[in-house]
């Protein structure tokens, strides 16, 4: 399998090459070549997979420069550090199934390709005798789960920009008390976009990615998403095992790299009616699928500080498709955003995303209200961003669908506004036990490009 840019301006590479590459040189996005399509005989002899065996499978489709057993201990090994046998295990409460993406070493989401990844670049370095210093940014998640996916690895140094005082304080620990010699955080006075645009523009400064081997931890790398798309497969069977028909998957969107992941999946074949995008007060997303305005505003701080993004880089690549895979009309719409703060899309176009997405922008007060009523009924306690999902699964998802909505994180990461919602602070699990107490190191720096870059040069391999 090859991989192209969404900019169509690079000659196609490998699944390897790609990894490594992170953001394509022409600034684009990598995705493959052409989406492999399941057969529903191919579904149903997968149907009773483990979560490693599921992700052997498609990952596979993919990968295909990697040797089968290499790729199997990979994947076993990634997932050995979770604490659920089921990896990512889906649990029935108050009529919406919750598929539990929280059993990693960090807590969220991330872990899922996060761990995945950073074994992967380990096997590629090691193979090609190379160093590598991975830049990215986080909003609070990913920059943990890349930090304890890399650290202590030998020729990986890891930069980490996350947005000073605007994570939660548990998001910041997680990151700032590994003092691994190969970790640098560095927190930016800024906001996540500041720190993504920061990042972006490091990857597209070709030189300096050449010279210090950047590597990309961001979904902007194809690897992350493609780790992504296998618990909407292992999901859908469990859910429908069930009997459940007419599945439509509600994802916490911010970024827009786990509600891409189930895009993936639903091109693949995946019976799957719709995915449902839920986003906090920055919803420029839900604007975009619901009134046709994709116009950049400010980020306005949240309870579900990991969604506080406007400028969510995956959707290049759903852009990518709903332009029939014309690049340049994907140059064109970001010649147009960089001009005007906006993008305009044709009527026939909005259809079609309609056919694909539901979307409900829930505010804080609806986010906490959904945290307080779901523990009230069930005992469960959500996170934030989770409730986001919930709380729009049970306002748009009609009564002869199911709802399965992600839980990108697990409550003890956002254990302020979990209290403020129930009054009950979280359990801190065993992964957290005393991070409080722990010596931690993070240089705080003005969200410049400059500063952050001449730091990355005193510090690289
Ligand atoms: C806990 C949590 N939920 C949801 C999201 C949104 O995911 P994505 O950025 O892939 O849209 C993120 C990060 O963005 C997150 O950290
Ligand atoms: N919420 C994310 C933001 C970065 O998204 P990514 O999926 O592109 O890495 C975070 O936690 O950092």
């Amino acid at each position: 399998m090859n991989y192209i840019s969404t900019r169509g301006q690079i000659e196609p590479v490998g699944f390897k090459d790609a990894v490594m590459m992170g953001l394509a040189t022409d600034g684009g996005l990598l995705l493959p070549e052409r989406v492999p399509t399941l057969s529903a005989a191919t579904l149903d002899s997968w149907r009773e997979l483990s979560y490693q065996q599921l992700a052997f499978e498609l990952i596979s489709l993919y990968a295909t420069d990697i040797p089968a057993d290499d790729l199997q201990d990979l994947i076993n090994r990634s997932y050995a550090t979770f604490d659920n046998r089921e990896i990512t295990p889906v649990v029935h409460e108050d009529g919406v199934y919750i598929l539990e993406l929280f059993h990693g070493p960090t807590l969220a989401f991330k872990d899922v390709a996060l761990q995945l990844l950073g074994n992967l670049f380990a096997y590629l370095l090691k193979e090609r005798g190379e160093k590598m210093n991975i830049v990215g940014a986080t909003s609070g998640d990913t920059g943990s789960a890349a930090i304890y996916g890399v650290r202590g690895k030998e020729n990986i140094n890891i930069f980490i920009l996350h947005p000073h005082l605007k994570t939660s304080p548990i998001q910041a620990l997680q990151m700032t008390t590994v003092t691994d010699a190969n970790v640098h955080n560095i927190a930016a006075k800024g906001t996540f976009d500041d720190c993504q645009n920061i990042v972006k523009s490091l990857f597209n400064d070709l030189p300096f990615k050449e010279k210090y081997a950047l590597g990309a931890v961001n979904s902007i790398n194809w690897a992350r998403v493609l780790a992504q798309v296998v618990y909407y497969f292992y999901a859908w069977f469990r859910v429908t095992d069930n009997g459940g028909a007419n599945v439509v998957f509600s994802v916490p969107t911010g970024n827009f790299g786990d509600i891409f992941a189930g895009y993936i999946a639903k091109r693949m074949g995946l019976p799957v009616s719709k995915l449902l995008l839920a986003t906090n007060e920055n919803n420029i997303l839900t604007r975009f699928i619901n009134d046709g305005d994709y116009s950049l505003g400010d980020v306005v701080p949240t309870v579900s500080p990991s969604m506080d993004i406007q400028l969510a880089s995956n959707f290049e690549r759903y852009l990518f498709y709903l332009f029939d895979e014309n690049p340049a009309r994907v140059r064109d719409a970001f010649v147009e955003l960089t001009q005007t703060g906006r993008i305009a899309f044709s009527s026939n176009e909005l259809a079609r995303v309609r056919e694909e997405f539901l979307s409900r922008s829930v505010n804080q007060a609806e986010t906490l209200e959904t945290i307080a009523a779901f523990h009230k009924a069930t005992g469960y306690l959500l996170d934030p961003h989770t409730a986001v999902g919930v709380r729009a699964a049970q306002e748009l998802v009609p009564a002869d669908a199911t709802p399965v909505c992600l839980a990108t994180a697990h409550p003890a990461k956002f254990g302020e506004a979990v209290e403020q919602a129930t009054g009950i602070a979280p359990p801190f699990p065993q992964a957290l036990a005393g991070i409080d107490r722990l010596p931690s190191r993070c240089a705080v720096l003005e969200a410049d490009r400059t500063a952050i870059k001449a730091f990355i040069e005193e510090n690289a391999l």
